[in-house]
């Protein structure tokens, strides 16, 4: 079985910058060695290179663009992320949606420059069309329930498992992960035990208190 993924996206919250952000990376990386499941984080274009530096836990970009270096001003140029520590990044995240051509587009820069590329999508249908573009990760995530602090492995267990099929059915090396809402470890194990192989997650890990307590109850049963 392939090691779980954590991944917890900063978002641009106020409780994930600076020395939040720090504090919340230290944390990711105390409870993925103790329990040696992989905690990645998504923080602001200018926490990646800090954080990369600092931590031994994978750092992933919110978003790329599709573009090369050249004249372009004010976009995030996937070298750059590369080039500051990325393990890999996001594509398509619900806050920041691009068209079908534009994924496409980001998963293949990721592709040429080792990226891993973790496309998030809203439905079923989304997931096997992102599953057709080969990325390393389909991450579903209904928007309704984005940041709601009702999980989608409670609420919604269906759209989970027919997205696992949805991807399995178009390309099975794709791997899936699930996010909205995730709150818990009882939340993380429903998703992996419907076939995702972890969770995309935010507001309960950036806005906690005590950022390593919901860590660590978050891999607790795996
Ligand atoms: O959008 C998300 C992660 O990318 C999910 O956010 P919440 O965990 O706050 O619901």
């Amino acid at each position: 079985m392939v090691s779980p993924l954590i991944l917890v996206n900063l978002k641009t919250y106020q409780e994930g910058m600076g020395s939040n952000a720090h504090r919340i990376a230290a944390a990711a990386e105390t409870v993925a060695r103790e329990s040696g499941v992989v905690i990645g984080i998504a923080p602001v274009f200018t926490e990646i290179h800090p954080m990369s530096h600092h931590y031994a836990i994978p750092v992933y970009a919110q978003h790329i663009d599709a573009i090369a270096p050249g004249a372009h001003t004010g976009h995030i140029l996937p070298e750059a992320v590369r080039a500051a520590g990325a393990r890999g990044t996001l594509i398509n995240h619900s806050e920041h949606r691009l068209t079908l051509a534009d994924i496409d587009a980001c998963v293949r820069a990721a592709q040429r420059l080792h990226l891993e590329s973790v496309v998030c999508t809203n439905n079923d249908a989304t997931s096997a069309a992102a599953a057709a573009l080969h990325p390393d990760y389909v991450a579903i995530e209904p928007p309704e329930l984005i940041g709601s602090g009702v999980s989608v492995s409670k609420a919604d267990p269906g759209i989970i498992e027919r997205s696992v099929n949805a991807v399995r059915a178009v390309n099975p090396e794709t791997k899936v992960l699930t996010g909205a809402g995730i709150q818990s470890g009882e939340c993380v194990k429903i998703a992996v035990d419907l076939g995702t192989c972890g969770v995309l997650l935010a507001s309960s890990v950036v806005k906690a208190d005590d950022p390593e307590a919901v860590l660590r109850d978050l891999v607790s049963l795996l």
